[in-house]
């Protein structure tokens, strides 16, 4: 249950040139710990995210999740991956729209073919964690918008990822309710144990992570210990 980037280029074809998107990085996130990335607009947060996410196969360097070397693996291979071990939150919750917040994780254990009890007990178990046991059986357009970001976290954390990664999740929220979506994501990294990235541009965000890890023009210039 870790994430470990070992200097990681990324590099996206510029007209005649390449661009160096991610400069050597290197980062560890430990299991039950959540890193906060931090840096200027264009600087390489969200391909940070999609290298750790295996969505993108870097130029050079090693993606390890929970011990795998991702590198070695097919696109089969990494999309099983994906599905078992990475839980990954976008700034938009994109719930569906029919169905209750309860069915909006089950419908994950589906796809992953666990027994229909076991994955609504699962299902109101996170829904529980993520403070919403009574609106299970509420679909979206009758939850706020921070309502709706803990049904996104609780539906990533369905199938037990070992690595979960969070961008920007408070970008359609307010102040408070954005803080609090935070602490929940701190919370809900200890209790399961989870490695967590989260990619955030508010700084108010940072005393809820265990480090926070700032980058620069694709390099990742300062990890910070907890104060
Ligand atoms: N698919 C792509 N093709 C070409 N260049 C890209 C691509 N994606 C990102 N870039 C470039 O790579 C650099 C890093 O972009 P990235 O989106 O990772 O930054 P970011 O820190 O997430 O920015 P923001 O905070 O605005 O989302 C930028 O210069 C960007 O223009």
């Amino acid at each position: 249950m870790s994430l470990r980037l070992t200097e990681v280029t990324l590099t996206y074809p510029d007209g005649e040139a390449r661009l160096t998107a991610l400069d050597r990085v290197t980062l560890h996130v430990p299991p039950g710990e959540m890193t906060a990335v931090v840096g200027p607009s264009g600087s390489g947060k969200s391909s940070l995210l999609a290298v750790a996410a295996t969505l993108v196969a870097p130029d050079s360097g090693a993606v390890v999740i929970d011990g795998t070397d991702t590198g070695g693996l097919t696109g089969g291979e990494r999309a099983e991956l994906r599905r078992r071990r990475i839980g990954i939150v976008f700034q938009q919750a994109n719930l569906l729209p029919s169905l209750t917040a309860a069915e909006q994780l089950q419908v994950m254990a589906r796809i992953d073919g666990r027994p229909p009890a076991a994955a609504r007990e699962r299902a109101m178990d996170l829904l529980d964690a993520v403070g919403l046991a009574g609106e299970a059986g509420r679909r979206p357009h009758l939850l706020s918008g921070g309502q709706r970001q803990r049904v996104n976290i609780a539906r990533a954390l369905m199938n037990d990822p070992g690595v979960l990664l969070v961008d920007e999740p408070t970008s359609a929220l307010d102040r408070d309710r954005g803080a609090a979506v935070v602490d929940l994501l701190a919370r809900l990294t200890r209790r399961q144990g989870t490695a967590t990235v989260l990619v955030t541009h508010d700084h108010a965000h940072l005393a809820a992570a265990d480090r926070t890890a700032e980058v620069r023009d694709g390099r990742l210039r300062t990890v910070t210990p907890p104060a």
